[in-house]
């Protein structure tokens, strides 16, 4: 197998389901990161305070445009942040200003959640409007009652909430997002239509242990959590299946340096500047490099309903070190495997 391995991978230019891209001065940063990688991103809503309006999706959007390099076709897919009270009437706004999708946080469950839904009853008007409108719903996967660990959380979660929203909205098309268990994969194995989930990068190539490697390291943590070798095992081999129900998202999700080395150390790994350097690791220790393109490229704009992209990328298996850190507006940005050689590197796009 290894002496087969090419030196060189072409692939459709893919596009990530699943960004934090966050707002101001960052924008600078992580906007030309994820230009560089992929061709369209569906940008997460949990701003400060969130997007709950097409107004904002809209304003939000052009500060994006307004970051992007020139020369760079780079498209943001902007959702709106469910709360118990987003009006059933925004969802055909949103859909007329070209929001794909709504995201459901539960209230407390990650970074800037504090305003997410407190119990789902509040929501089925407008969850019923966005069956209707055919925008998405994107599933943070985690109860957040303090009695349930927090290992255990996606799957208790899939049981008490996901499965009762599904039967009561048997057309709304849902994303859980950033699975990370055994439970989550055979969960969406199972489900006949509908439901599909993205799988990060961090998720396929570590477990829970690289959070403990010589003490305790917090660039590692996000939510949710890394869990066990098993789990990391299932999403890997969900991901190399080639089942259209599972697609690449990133997850990347930037926090200054000093606020994840921190008591308090918040949640995210920032992966944007390497991601498909990162899932191409991930991809090629389990052998299955052939399967990369459908998971990156096409899974993701087939569920959406979406023309698949017509450029091509290429990487190449040549050995670089990835800067350190980046300037994040007066702060610092560390990536995941800051500092680090990586394996493969993503050449310039073509046409
Ligand atoms: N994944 C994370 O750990 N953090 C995300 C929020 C999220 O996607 O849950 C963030 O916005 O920082
Ligand atoms: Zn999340
Ligand atoms: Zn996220």
């Amino acid at each position: 197998m290894t002496n087969a391995a090419p030196e060189l991978l072409t692939l459709t230019r893919p596009d990530d389901w699943h960004v934090h891209l966050r707002d101001g001065p960052a924008l600078a940063t992580t906007v030309p990161h994820s230009a560089a990688q992929f061709a369209r991103a569906i940008v997460m809503p949990n701003l400060r305070p969130p997007v709950t309006t097409a107004a904002q999706a809209a304003a939000y959007r052009q500060r994006i445009l307004a970051a992007v390099p020139p020369g760079v076709r780079f498209e943001p897919l902007m959702t709106l942040y469910l709360t118990d009270n987003l009006p059933p009437d925004e969802i055909r706004r949103a859909r007329e200003a070209g929001v794909v999708a709504v995201k459901l946080y539960p209230a407390g469950a990650t970074t800037n959640s504090d305003a997410g839904v407190t119990d789902m009853r509040k929501t089925h008007r407008t969850l019923e409007a966005m069956q209707r409108e055919g925008l998405l719903l994107l599933v943070h996967g985690e109860v957040t009652d303090p009695e349930v660990d927090i290992f255990d959380r996606e799957a208790v979660f899939i049981e008490r909430v996901l499965q009762p929203l599904r039967r009561d909205f048997p057309e709304l098309r849902i994303v859980l997002e950033h699975i990370t268990t055994q439970d989550a994969v055979q969960y969406v194995q199972a489900a006949p239509r509908h439901l599909a989930a993205t799988i990060t990068a961090h998720h396929l190539l570590y477990n829970r242990n690289a959070l403990f490697v010589g003490g305790i390291r917090p660039h590692y943590y996000c939510l949710p959590v890394l869990k066990r070798e098993e789990h990391r095992r299932a999403l890997v081999a969900a991901a190399t299946s080639g089942d259209p129900r599972f697609f690449l998202g990133t997850d990347s999700a930037p926090h200054p340096a000093h606020l994840k080395e921190h008591a308090s150390g918040c949640a995210g790994c920032y992966t944007a500047p390497a991601a498909l350097e990162l899932y191409a690791e991930a991809f090629e220790a389990a052998g299955a490099l052939d399967k990369l393109e459908a998971f990156a490229s096409l899974h993701g704009p087939d569920f959406y309903g979406l023309p698949r992209n017509t450029e091509r990328v290429t990487l190449r298996r040549t050995p670089w070190a990835l800067p350190s850190s980046y300037p994040f507006g007066q702060a610092q940005l560390k990536p995941l495997r800051a500092g680090e050689t990586l394996r493969w590197r993503l050449m310039a796009s073509t046409a």
